[in-house]
């Protein structure tokens, strides 16, 4: 009877075939194992091995900082805050978004609580080579490609019928507080998301509408200490591919760089905020006005980084293409209209390294200077 359940769930969700991901070890495993020494495949290229600075900077104190009660109650002078941060930055801090700390608390242990879990255990969560839910290493293409020091456990949370529950860990609690949280942050998200659109001259609830089916996914980065820091990545230079992203940072241990006028620029965590970023797909649509801004993680000898990353996408049949009240004579679109699963697809055959999603949809006449 069980396996029925199961086997009609499996056959009910539907899988994120970006590409085929090779199967690769859990760095927390090597780690466990007590690795002196980084492994040859993890040892970043001379030109992108990270300078680590762990000191609060005074430049990463002026990432804009937005206060989403005020946002959410219509205020104007924090939505005009809102878009030079889009466009200056690509990258803000929320707080007071209403999203309690025992919730975000929550979120957090039952996350470290399933990485904690020993391998076998966690490898009943496994992704499949041709599917990104669960557990394991993403966009892991092939042999050559220098590995990232990181795991990550990644579940599509809405809309519902895309779940794969059977990778969601039956750990106690995990299910729940990952519901809580996303519930939450569904909120905060469509805020900003209604905000934006008004900020490009839009309907409110249009930037929503333009993802088609929109998909609200979870990816749960894990960064073991690593005994060499200034050798690996935990996650490599990339935009993301999304609209937005919302990141829960480790409130202790400071990791994610952004790429901030060519140089790296570490983000100070801010206790129980949420950091949101602009994707690939929202600087289409904004025909480049808003920024989709590198970044990259770097490790510490000492302490294991947690990130909890919503990502929000559309679907994978969505034409994307600039709004029509962001293009003019004096701005041209400088995107051609793509699908987002060709976007995804042409990043994914290339390596993981700085702007390739976007690449793609550039039209080569009309950049900006
Ligand atoms: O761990 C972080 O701070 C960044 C994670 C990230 O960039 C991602 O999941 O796309
Ligand atoms: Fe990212």
């Amino acid at each position: 009877m069980a396996t029925q359940i199961e086997n009609s769930n499996e056959l009910e969700y539907e899988k994120i075939a970006w590409g085929t991901s090779l199967p690769v070890p859990s760095v927390q495993e090597l780690v466990r194992n007590d690795t002196k020494e980084v492994p040859p495949r993890y040892v970043q290229n001379n030109d992108n091995r990270p300078v680590i600075i762990f000191e609060p900077s005074q430049e990463s104190a002026e990432i804009p900082i937005i206060n989403f009660s005020l946002l959410a109650d219509g205020d104007e002078d924090e939505r005009t805050k809102l878009h030079l941060a889009c466009k200056e930055w690509g990258f803000f801090q929320i707080l007071n978004h209403g999203i309690t700390e025992e919730v975000i608390q929550k979120v957090k242990t039952a996350v470290s609580g399933f990485f904690e879990l020993p391998l076998t255990e966690k490898k009943k969560y496994a992704m499949e080579e041709d599917d990104l839910h669960g557990y394991g290493q993403a966009f892991v293409h092939s042999e050559e490609q220098i590995l990232e020091w990181s795991d990550i456990m990644f579940l599509i949370i809405y809309p519902l019928k895309s779940r794969k529950t059977v990778v969601w860990p039956e750990l106690p609690g995990f299910k729940e507080a990952v519901e809580e949280y996303s519930k939450n942050v569904e909120r905060v998200r469509d805020e900003i998301l209604g905000n934006m659109s008004l900020l490009l001259g839009l309907e409110r609830d249009r930037l929503k509408e333009m993802h088609g089916e929109m998909k609200h996914a979870v990816r749960m980065n894990y960064y073991p200490p690593c005994p060499n820091p200034d050798l690996v990545l935990g996650i490599g230079p990339h935009s993301d591919a999304t609209s937005i992203t919302l990141l829960l940072q480790d409130d202790d241990v400071t990791g994610l760089q952004i790429n901030h006028k060519q140089k790296w620029l570490p983000v100070n965590p801010i206790p129980n905020a949420i950091l949101v970023n602009v994707g690939d797909c929202l600087e289409i649509w904004s025909n480049g006005m808003y920024k989709s801004i590198e970044h990259r993680a770097v490790t510490n000898k000492e302490k294991v980084r947690i990130s909890v990353a919503t990502t929000v996408f559309p679907a994978d049949t969505t034409e994307l293409e600039p709004v029509e009240t962001m293009i003019s004579e004096q701005h041209l679109s400088m995107y051609k209209r793509v699908k987002f699963l060709d976007l995804i697809k042409h990043g994914m055959a290339k390596t993981m390294d700085g702007k390739i999603f976007i690449e793609y949809a550039k039209e080569e006449d009309n950049q900006r200077p």
